[in-house]
């Protein structure tokens, strides 16, 4: 027999733990609990002394007649004393059992082990070393109950058991009592005496020491390592698992009895289900070898209880920091419990993750982020673009779009704000520029004037003066008409070009250059102040010199004195040919003496204007006339730089059959080359070749001197500048942007007045008077329209003639009334082509009339629409309210009877009560029965509804009415301040 532990005796025994306890105690041998080892010795010595105290009685009784009660009787006899070391007091001796009590249900048989009461009988005990909660309250009467007495009985004549006087609570089983055994254990210290002890026995079967209080502990903290025996067969038998608290002291009975199996058996089917459970679990073989391996293992220490094992592995391993730094060496797992924490998803809180001081960082971080969320979350903000980013730069227009793009808003906004500014404009539509600043200081922009940003490329550069040399002059011929500004043009170039020109083939470019003793003069074959003003309109300042060629049989005439006072304005000297010398009516001195009245003094009369009497068909001081014009340019010291990039201007331009685009171009600086690149108005290209006034082609062009060049993209404008670039690419350039200009510009351009539309624009506050230019074929007509007209104006519309003159409608006229934004009124007489046209691109409106009156009519309609319209009140009808109803949703309908006139859907309605106006409103509805009529004429029965109105009444009037727009009437009587201009 190898060693044994307490509750495997006591189990083998058939008793409870604590009572074999208490009598090894008894005995004087030292244990420490139920768990502790026993020697060899100590066992036999154990059975020994409790076989003793048991006897084996039979008692019988006769209840009936045929009935015999035999009961097993066991007599504990007093066993002898033991010395119990420590233990003072004399163990109990058992009294005999009472017979009654055996009778009593097993409840109330346990006795209350305490050291005061009476012995406890022996059937108790056996009763007692039961379940009691798979234990129904036995009937000691019953024939079963008999059965299990005896069995019991026949354990017992093996062993003596003696209750001990541990307390015990009424009711509690063996398991319970087990169990409270096991928690207790941990907390009994264990006194040197009890190690020695239990170390002696331990070695004596070879094994090793148990392991110290101090040492369970950190077992019990090493939950990875129990954990892993309960893999172990041999070692499960070893952990006294709660639920197996009360059968274990069975099972040990079992295995160490060896009795036979009919004992084991009969034993398990009374422990139940979990009983059976547990031995399929458990085999015989590794439970045999149960004692030799538990000292083996300090681990497998028993003394943990049942709770602690199963739950503390995973309450210390959640308790294991998970930063392997904070490990001590000594704490590092290893063995099963690294594979238990490889295998095992653990959950880690967040304390044992930082330390206290990091946790406290992190509260107040948290707090930190819980007051700023505090203010909310943060709204996407409009960020507005700095000042310097809200300026907006224009050159002369915009286009809607471009606008809106540029400061970012959409194109219907920037819609409505011109709206609002009463300037209607589509998206691409140009705007010039004050309405661009406008629109945009209502999204807060600014606009400037681009700078011509052309500029930048066309930079013109100020020449030295030692770089400057003499150029010849440009001279422009004017004059009255047929007073032989042609024929003097001629003359020059008879005598000065095609005569010196061998075949006398000159092809005419629109300008001449002519030569006289080395010297060089440039006539522009554009002759007239028309073309002269175009091109001045244009920015082109070409001429140098004006000669005004006046007939001296005819003196100073109307075009005569615009063409002084052109010149005048252009600031250009004024060089006169008194022409027609020849003539026997000439009068030079008349000429003279009428140009001295318009302020151009002869030289020989102390003026400063050079004048020279000239016959052009007899050639007559022509040369005279030329030698006059070089001595005008050297006192006016005309130089130019001609080392440097060409510019010049455009004299005339048309598209050529078989070479294209050709321009006739005045080169005023520079020099220009074959292959140079231009930009040429819109147009852009490279000089594909030249040629001069004789047709001869040449390669280069200095100051003043006309050329024509082939190799344009386009025809360009008299008047366009023309400009040589470094390379082609700028060229590009600066067209494209010029074009995109014109076209905003052509865009922005509003249409001048017309007849048609001066109501509009008066009723838009735009106008207020009528401009009129007007144009007759004889002065007579002139002044009787003149008349006509400015009697038409009243004190609402005012007719304003703004220039009366007989002769055909001239682009002078026609700028005059782009300006003045007038019409037009040609009397008799027609625009020219190039006043057509130039109408046609201002948009000025010319009408042309044969009859006065046609003229007077169309004036007065026009100032007519001016006028506000008026409306008058028309009765249509009448009717008599004679009978309401009222519907749901549509409200009073009035039956009535139309008594005058007719009632009309669309009329308007007013309803008299007693000759009071008690609504004036719209008619919503007229039916005439259940059919929607339109009107309904007298004599007839009609109901009808009256919009947003239902106290209709019987007896009410309604008075159909509508209103009809009067054409206004005209006064008169004109202002006083419109008397007829002389
Ligand atoms: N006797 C005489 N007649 C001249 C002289 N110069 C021009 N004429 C005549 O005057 C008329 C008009 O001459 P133009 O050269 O056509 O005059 P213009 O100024 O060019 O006329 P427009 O082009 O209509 O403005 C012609 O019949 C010429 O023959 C001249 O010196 N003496």
């Amino acid at each position: 027999m190898a060693r044994m532990r307490v509750h495997e005796l006591a189990k083998e025994l058939d008793m409870n733990s604590r009572e074999l306890l208490d009598k090894i105690l008894k005995m004087g041998i030292v244990v420490k609990n139920h768990m502790s080892t026993l020697s060899e010795s100590a066992v036999a010595k154990i059975r020994e002394h409790l076989q003793r105290d048991v006897t084996r009685q039979v008692e019988e009784k006769r209840i009936g007649r045929q009935v015999i009660r035999r009961r097993k009787k066991i007599e504990v006899e007093q066993p002898a004393e033991v010395q119990v070391a420590g233990a003072g007091e004399a163990p109990e001796v058992l009294g005999q059992e009472d017979q009654k009590a055996a009778e009593e249900p097993a409840a109330t048989e346990i006795p209350v082990a305490t050291a005061a009461k009476p012995p406890v009988e022996p059937e108790d005990v056996a009763e007692a070393a039961k379940p009691p909660a798979e234990e129904p309250t036995p009937s000691v009467t019953s024939a079963a109950e008999a059965e299990k007495v005896e069995e019991v009985s026949e354990k017992a004549l093996k062993t003596a058991i003696e209750v001990s006087p541990v307390p015990e609570e009424p009711g509690l089983g063996e398991a319970a009592e087990a169990e409270a055994v096991h928690e207790e254990a941990p907390a009994e210290p264990m006194s040197a005496q009890e190690d020695s002890v239990t170390a002696e026995a331990m070695e004596e079967a070879g094994a090793e020491p148990v392991p110290s209080a101090e040492k369970e502990k950190e077992i019990r903290k090493a939950p990875a390592e129990v954990e892993e025996e309960t893999d172990q067969p041999a070692r499960i038998i070893s952990r006294p698992e709660p639920v197996r608290a009360a059968e274990e002291p069975m099972e040990a009975l079992a295995v160490v009895s060896e009795k036979g199996e009919e004992e084991e058996d009969k034993a398990k089917k009374k422990k139940g289900k979990r009983r059976r459970r547990k031995r399929r679990k458990d085999e015989p073989a590794r439970i045999i070898s149960l004692p030799e391996i538990i000292p083996s293992e300090p681990e497998e220490e028993p003394e943990v209880p049942p709770t602690v094992v199963r739950f503390l592995p995973e309450q210390e391993i959640s308790r294991e920091p998970l930063r392997k730094k904070r490990l001590r060496p000594d704490e590092e797992p290893s063995g099963p419990e690294k594979k238990l924490r490889k295998g095992r998803k653990e959950v880690v809180g967040r304390e044992e993750l930082y330390t206290k001081k990091e946790l406290r960082a992190q509260d107040e971080r948290g707090k930190e982020s819980l007051r700023r969320e505090d203010h909310g979350p943060q709204k996407p903000q409009i960020t507005v673009p700095k000042a310097i980013k809200r300026r907006i730069r224009i050159d002369e227009a915009i286009t809607v779009a471009n606008l809106a793009r540029q400061m970012g808003v959409k194109a219907t906004e920037v819609i409505k704000k011109l709206l609002a500014l009463g300037l209607p404009a589509n998206i691409n539509q140009a705007i010039d520029f004050d309405a661009a600043a406008l629109v945009a200081a209502e999204f807060d922009y600014e606009v400037e004037k681009a700078g011509f940003e052309e500029e930048d490329i066309l930079q013109t550069v100020e020449d030295r003066p030692e770089d400057l040399q003499p150029r010849p002059p440009v001279v422009t011929v004017m004059g009255h008409v047929d007073h032989g500004k042609t024929s003097l043009l001629d003359a020059i170039r008879h005598t000065r070009v095609i005569d010196q020109e061998a075949g006398g083939i000159t092809q005419h470019i629109g300008a001449y250059f002519v030569e006289l003793d080395g010297r060089h003069i440039t006539f522009l074959d554009t002759p007239g102040h028309e073309a002269f003003t175009a091109m001045r309109a244009r920015g082109a300042k070409v001429t140098d010199i004006v000669i005004l060629v006046v007939a001296a049989d005819d003196g100073v005439m109307q075009q005569t004195v615009e063409a002084i006072n052109h010149s005048k304005a252009a600031g250009v000297p004024i060089m006169v040919a008194i022409n027609k010398i020849d003539k026997p009516n000439a009068n030079p001195d008349r000429v003279k003496r009428e140009l001295s009245e318009h302020g151009l003094l002869p030289e020989e009369w102390g003026g400063d204007v050079t004048m020279v009497e000239i016959s052009a068909k007899k050639k007559m001081g022509i040369e005279e006339l030329l030698e006059m014009v070089l001595l005008q340019a050297e006192l006016m010291e005309l130089k130019a730089n001609p080392n440097k990039p060409a510019r010049g201007r455009v004299i005339e331009a048309k598209l050529d059959k078989g070479r294209g685009p050709v321009a006739t171009i005045l080169v005023q600086e520079g020099t220009l080359r074959e292959g140079n690149a231009y930009v040429c108005g819109t147009y852009f290209g490279r000089v594909r070749s030249m040629f001069n006034d004789k047709g001869q082609k040449v390669t280069a062009a200095g100051p003043s001197v006309p050329v024509e060049v082939i190799g344009l993209s386009g025809v360009p404008n008299a008047g366009d500048d023309f400009v040589v670039l470094a390379d082609e690419k700028q060229a590009k350039l600066v067209a494209e942007h010029r074009q995109l200009k014109a076209r905003e510009k052509e865009l922005s351009r509003t249409t001048k007045v017309t007849l048609e539309k001066l109501y509009g624009q008066i009723r838009d506050g735009q106008i207020q008077e009528i401009s009129v230019i007007l144009k007759t074929d004889v002065q007579g007509s002139l002044e009787a329209i003149r008349d006509s007209l400015l009697k038409l104006s009243t004190p609402d519309v005012k007719v304003s003639l703004i220039h009366a003159g007989t002769g055909a409608i001239s682009e002078s006229d026609v700028m005059l009334a782009s300006a003045s934004n007038a019409l037009i009124i040609g009397f008799n007489v027609r625009a020219d082509a190039k006043a057509q046209e130039l109408a046609e691109q201002e948009k000025v409106s010319i009408r042309y009339y044969d009859v006065i009156y046609q003229i007077l009519d169309d004036i007065k309609d026009a100032m007519v629409g001016l006028l506000e319209p008026q409306y008058q009140e028309e009765i249509v009808g009448r009717a008599e309210v004679r009978q309401t109803f009222h519907i749901s949703r549509i409200g009073t309908v009035a039956g009535c009877y139309v008594t005058e006139g007719k009632v009309e859907r669309s009329a308007k309605v007013r309803l008299l009560r007693d000759g009071v106006v008690v609504w004036d409103g719209k008619i919503s509805s007229l039916k005439r029965f259940k059919d929607d009529a339109r009107e309904v004429k007298a004599g007839f029965e009609c109901g009808l509804t009256i919009e947003n109105f239902n106290d209709i009444k019987v007896g009410d009037l309604l008075e159909v009415y509508q209103m009809v727009e009067v054409a206004p009437v005209l006064e008169t009587r004109p202002s006083p301040e419109d008397r007829p201009q002389p």
